[in-house]
């Protein structure tokens, strides 16, 4: 396959780079930049060198078509511009960013502040949680990789939603970030003195993954209600950890819950059910494509607690890509993304 990738640059960018390089199905991987036309790779990222050491490449959206699988690991407001000319001119597009995982073009403006893709592109994109959606992914061209927070959430949440094990309408999400979530551009939020020693919440009820988990919650459990989710900044680069909180439904035991989790995961590797967990953390997905999900219910609340964690750069964005890449082309979810996590 004749891979390209669009914001290569970038954190997610050299995610994808890392898996695709050792992807078996891969002939050739181009590397795009909207900045930085004819650098060479490796000059800007040394981890690269004698690996990519081509310079980048303008991205001229007339030959983009001749690709196979083309990749926008770009900022908001990008591919929803670049993209809908390609759809149905050859390659398998997956776009990254969040323009085009909203249904409604007006919630996309209201949370992204941004305007929205093409309502044509919107319908035909399909959303890309991979353990979720994988018949219509199979059969998509264009695929809305979901958001980081989003993933780790929806992972761990949707089986009990969807056999209505927990209370949707007192349902609190509660999640933690490393910076690299942010991308690669700094700012007053991501400077190491405004993080290091520190933990900060933000986004406070706007975040733009909130429409994001409401939709897949009502579109893969059929539930409909307004959640509360809180992001938190942590002074790591990768990993998410999100913690939610609700009560339990009547006659529902934690066996009922670890159950669901475990049926529902039966044939999906990358999700992993952890049923005792002494230690229950971020590094134990680091750099790998696993999601990891823990349930307990507390006796004495009646209250579910149910964790999730992820590596936001893999799971959370380029692993989860190209397992959906996987599935368009009929190939093993797996392949190429068979890493182990790093012990760090
Ligand atoms: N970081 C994360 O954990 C996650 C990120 N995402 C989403 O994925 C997308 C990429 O994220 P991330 O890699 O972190 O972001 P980065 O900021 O690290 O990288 C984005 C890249 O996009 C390129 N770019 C910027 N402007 C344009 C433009 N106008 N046209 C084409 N390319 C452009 C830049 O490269 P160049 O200047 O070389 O063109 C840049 O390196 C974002 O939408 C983000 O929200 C989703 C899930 C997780
Ligand atoms: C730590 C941090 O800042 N994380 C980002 C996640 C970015 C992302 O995945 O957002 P998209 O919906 O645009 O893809 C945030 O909270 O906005």
């Amino acid at each position: 396959m004749n891979v390209g990738i669009i914001g290569a640059t970038g954190y997610g960018g050299l995610e994808l780079i890392r898996f695709l390089h050792t992807h078996p199905e891969i002939e050739k991987l181009d590397l795009f930049t909207s900045s930085d036309e004819g650098n060479k790779f490796s000059n800007k990222y040394t981890h690269l060198m004698n690996i990519y050491d081509e310079p980048l490449l303008k991205i001229e959206p007339d030959r983009l078509s001749e690709y196979d699988v083309i990749f926008t690991s770009t900022p908001s407001g990008v591919s929803s511009q670049l993209l809908p000319s390609l759809i149905d001119k050859g390659p398998k597009l997956i776009d990254l960013s969040g323009d085009f995982r909203l249904k409604d073009p007006l919630q996309y403006e209201q949370w992204y502040k941004k305007t929205p893709a093409p309502i044509e592109a919107i319908q035909k994109s399909v959303y890309g949680l991979t353990e979720w959606n994988e018949a219509e992914i199979q059969k998509a061209d264009i695929v809305a990789n979901p958001g980081c927070y989003p993933t780790a959430v929806l992972l761990s949440l949707l089986p009990l939603l969807k056999e209505n094990l927990i209370d949707v309408k007192h349902l609190i999400i509660d999640a933690k970030s490393g910076i690299s979530g942010a991308g690669n551009k700094p700012s007053q939020m991501t400077h190491f003195s405004e993080t290091n020693e520190n933990t900060a919440i933000y986004k406070l009820h706007q975040h733009q993954h909130i429409p994001e988990i409401e939709q897949a919650i009502n579109l893969f459990a059929n539930q409909t209600s307004p959640i509360t989710f809180t992001t938190h900044l942590v002074p790591m680069t990768r990993g998410i950890l999100a913690t939610s909180y609700a009560p339990v439904n009547e006659g529902v035991t934690e066996k009922h819950l670890i159950d669901a989790l475990q049926v529902t995961y039966a044939n999906h590797p990358f999700v992993r059910i952890i049923k005792e967990a002494n230690k229950f953390e971020t590094n134990q997905v680091y750099g790998s494509n696993y999601c990891d999900i823990h349930v307990k219910v507390d006796p004495r609340t009646n209250r579910a607690t149910v964790v999730s964690v992820i590596d936001n750069l893999v799971k959370g964005a380029a692993g989860q890509a190209i397992q959906n890449m996987n599935v368009q082309f009929n190939l093993d979810q797996t392949t190429g993304l068979k890493h182990v996590p790093l012990f760090i």
